[in-house]
C-alpha cells in the first residue's frame, strides 16, 4: 500500500517548484511518526501521525499538472492548489484519485480541458473552485446535484452552454466571465442552448464543434500573449482575451450589421469565406465604445506614435493591460492597408511578430488593436529625440537582428503559406518589454497560398518569380536595417545624398559600399568595445544583402543563419522553430506542399 510519506514524495517530484517552498520543508529523510505533518501546506489528522488532512499548496508559483501522486494520500479530504501555474487537463477520473474530497481549490491556474462529469461522483464535496482557467465545453450537469456543495465557482472560464440546475443556491457571480454560459442564475438560454437539449443534440446541430474551434483558438491566443501578463499580474488575473469576450458580448448586433453595411470592406468582414473565418477566429471584432474608454476617448496624452496611416493610443483596460490602438487617418487611401494587416498579420502568430488582437469600424473610423510594446519602435531608440537618454550595446543590436530575421524567415518559408512583408523598416520592428523585436505594419504585405487553396483570390502569375521578387525585395530592405543598427544613420531621412527617397537609400548604401574607411561609418559608440570585427562581418553581410541585382542578395534563411553565426558568442543561436509555421491555423504538412499561388488581400 502506498503510504501518505510515499504521496507526498509523488507530489514533490511531479512539481516544478521555482521558489523552493517544497524543498525547503519537505525533507523526507526523517523518520519520526508524524514528520510529514511539518512540511509546508500539510495538515495531518494527528500532528503525531503521518495520516494527511489537508494539503494547501496555493500561491507558491508551482508548475505541472494535476498531481495525480495525491491519490496515495488515502484519507485527504482537502487540496488547495490555488494561484499557481498548474496546466493541463483536471483528471477525467478525479473521483478514483480524491474520493474523499470535502475542498477542491483549484483558482487561478492555467487548467484546461473540459470540467470532468466524475466530480459529480465525489459526493462529499462543499467547495469546489475552479474559476480563473482556461476550462472549455460545457458544464457536467450532475454537478448540479452535489446535495452538500455550498461554494462553487467556474467564473472566468471559456465555458458555454447550460448552467446544471444547481440543488443549492449558487450567485451568478460564480459564472461570470465565460462566453457563453446561460441559464438560471444567469441570462436565458436562447436557441441551440435551450435547457432540456440534449449534448448530442448540439453535436447533430455542428454547434459545438463550430464553438470548440472558437475556444481553442481563444486558448491559443491566451496561451501565446496573455502569460507574461498574468505572470504579472498574478492576484488580479483576469486574462485580456476574456476582456476582449466580453467586449464582444455586449456588442448590439443589429447597430453592427447595420454598419458594416455603410462600410466599404463590409464585404471582407461578411464573407463567408475559408479564409475569412480563419482570421475572424484569431481576430475579435471590437466595441468602439469600449475603445474609446480604454483611449479616454482617444485623448491626446495617449498617443504614443503618428504614423503616415494613421495615429497609435495606448489604451487601458479597466484591469490594466495594455493594448495599443492605430487609429487610421479618415481616408478611404488606407482601406486597403486596414484589409490587408487584417488579413496578414490577423491570422499570423509568432514569436516576433506583433499580436493583432482586434479590430473596429463604426462611421468613419477604423481601428485596429495590437498587445502594447512597452519599448517602442526600434527607430526610437536607434534614433532617441534631444536630450534623451537611449543607447543600444552591440550584443542587443545583434539580438533584435536576428529576432526580426528570424521572424521574416518564418513568414516567407513557410509551406502553408508565404508572406512578404514589402515594408521593413525600424520603424515596424516593436520591442518588448525584453527588447524582444516584434514586426508590425502589414498593410502592404503580399500573401502566398498554396495553389487550390482559394482559388477565388488568385492571380494568375509566374508565382516563383513573384515569390524570390517579393523575398529579395525584402531582404533589401533588412540590409538597409542592418545598415541602420550599424551606422545609426536614418537612412530615409539623409538629405546629404538626394532628392527623392528611393536615389537617397541607393546613393547611401553606394556610399557605405564605396566606403575605404569602416570606422568613418560605423557608430562612433560602439567602437572599441571589443566587437568591431563582428561589426565589420555584419556590415559585409548588409552589404550582400543591398545588392543592386535581387539574385545576388542571399535568400531570408541564409541571412539568418549568417547572423546567428556572427552572433554565437553572444549566446544567440536559436534556429529551433524557424522553419515551422507554428501559429498558423491550417494544417497542411510541409511534404505536401504544391505550387503557390499569389493572394490579393
Ligand atoms: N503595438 C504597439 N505597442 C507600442 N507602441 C506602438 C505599437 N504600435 C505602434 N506603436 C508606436 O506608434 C508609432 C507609430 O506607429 P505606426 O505603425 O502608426 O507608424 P510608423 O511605424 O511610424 O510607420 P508609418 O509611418 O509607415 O505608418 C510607432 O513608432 C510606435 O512607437
Amino acid at each position: 500500500l502506498v503510504s501518505d510519506i510515499d504521496c507526498l514524495k509523488s507530489i514533490k517530484h511531479s512539481l516544478e517548484d521555482p521558489f523552493g517552498y517544497l524543498t525547503a520543508t519537505w525533507d523526507f529523510n526523517n523518520n519520526i511518526e508524524g514528520f510529514i505533518c511539518r512540511f509546508t501546506g500539510v495538515e495531518c489528522w494527528h500532528p503525531d501521525e503521518n495520516r494527511v488532512l489537508n494539503i494547501q499548496l496555493s500561491d507558491m508559483g508551482l508548475k505541472g499538472q494535476f498531481p495525480r501522486g495525491i491519490s496515495g494520500c488515502s484519507s485527504l479530504t482537502g487540496l488547495d492548489l490555488s494561484n499557481n501555474e498548474l496546466f493541463g487537463p483536471i483528471p477525467s477520473d478525479i473521483s478514483r484519485i480524491f474520493p474523499f474530497s470535502t475542498t477542491l481549490k483549484l483558482s487561478s491556474n492555467n487548467f484546461s480541458g473540459e470540467i470532468p462529469k466524475d466530480l459529480a461522483n465525489i459526493t462529499f464535496l462543499l467547495v469546489l473552485n475552479l474559476d480563473h482557467n482556461q476550462l472549455t465545453g460545457h458544464m457536467p450537469p450532475g454537478i448540479g446535484l452535489l446535495c452538500r456543495l455550498r461554494t462553487f465557482t467556474v467564473a472566468n472560464n471559456l465555458l458555454y452552454g447550460p448552467v446544471p440546475n444547481f440543488l443549492n443556491d449558487i450567485s451568478s457571480d460564480s459564472f461570470a466571465n465565460n462566453p457563453g454560459l446561460c441559464g438560471s442564475p444567469l441570462d436565458p438560454c436562447k436557441g441551440m442552448f435551450k435547457k432540456g437539449m440534449s449534448e448530442s443534440d448540439l453535436f447533430k446541430r455542428g454547434f459545438v464543434i463550430g464553438y470548440a474551434t472558437f475556444a481553442s483558438s481563444v486558448i491559443t491566443i491566451f496561451i501565446s500573449y496573455c502569460m507574461p501578463w498574468t505572470q504579472e499580474k498574478k492576484k488580479n488575473k483576469v486574462p485580456m482575451q476574456f476582456q476582449l469576450n466580453k467586449i464582444l458580448q455586449k456588442q448590439n448586433k443589429r447597430k453592427q450589421a447595420q454598419q458594416m453595411k455603410e462600410m466599404p470592406y463590409a464585404e471582407l468582414l461578411h464573407e463567408e469565406s475559408q479564409e475569412t473565418s480563419i482570421w475572424m477566429k484569431l481576430v475579435s471584432r471590437l466595441s468602439y465604445t469600449e475603445i474609446s474608454e480604454a483611449t479616454n476617448n482617444f485623448n491626446e496624452e495617449n498617443i504614443i506614435g503618428i504614423g503616415q496611416m494613421g495615429t497609435t493610443y495606448k489604451a487601458v483596460l479597466p484591469n490594466g493591460w495594455l493594448l495599443a490602438v492605430k487609429r487610421l487617418h479618415d481616408t478611404r487611401l488606407f482601406d486597403q492597408h486596414f484589409i490587408t494587416e487584417l488579413k496578414t498579420l490577423g491570422r499570423l502568430r509568432h514569436e516576433n511578430l506583433v499580436p493583432l488582437l482586434g479590430f473596429c469600424t463604426h462611421s468613419k473610423e477604423k481601428l485596429l488593436v495590437y498587445k502594447h510594446m512597452s519599448k517602442g519602435s526600434l527607430y526610437d531608440w536607434l534614433h532617441p529625440e534631444e536630450g534623451e537618454a537611449r543607447f543600444m550595446e552591440w550584443p542587443l543590436r545583434v539580438k533584435i537582428a536576428i529576432g526580426a530575421a528570424m521572424g521574416l524567415v518564418w513568414l516567407h518559408q513557410g509551406c502553408n503559406f508565404h508572406v512578404f512583408h514589402r515594408d521593413i523598416s525600424s520603424k515596424c520592428i516593436l520591442l518588448d518589454k525584453n527588447f524582444v523585436p516584434k514586426l508590425s505594419n502589414f498593410g502592404k504585405a503580399m500573401l502566398v497560398k498554396p495553389y487550390g487553396t482559394d482559388s477565388t483570390e488568385s492571380f494568375s502569375l509566374d508565382t516563383e518569380f513573384w515569390k524570390s521578387s517579393f523575398a529579395k525585395e525584402d531582404v533589401y530592405c533588412f540590409g538597409i536595417l542592418l545598415l541602420e543598427l550599424i551606422t545609426r544613420e536614418d537612412p530615409r531621412s539623409m538629405t546629404t545624398y538626394s532628392n527623392t527617397s528611393n536615389e537617397t537609400l541607393n546613393n547611401w548604401v553606394a556610399h557605405l559600399s564605396a566606403s575605404s574607411n569602416f570606422y568613418s561609418i560605423v557608430d562612433k559608440s560602439l567602437m572599441g568595445q571589443g566587437f568591431d570585427q563582428e561589426i565589420f562581418q555584419f556590415l559585409k553581410v548588409a552589404l550582400d544583402c543591398v545588392q543592386p541585382h535581387p539574385d545576388q542578395r542571399p535568400t531570408m534563411l541564409q541571412l539568418y543563419r549568417k547572423l546567428v553565426a556572427i552572433g554565437k558568442r553572444h549566446g544567440l543561436s536559436t534556429d529551433s522553430e524557424v522553419l515551422t509555421h507554428h501559429g498558423e491555423t491550417s494544417t497542411l504538412k510541409r511534404d505536401e506542399c504544391t505550387e503557390d499561388e499569389i493572394i490579393q488581400v
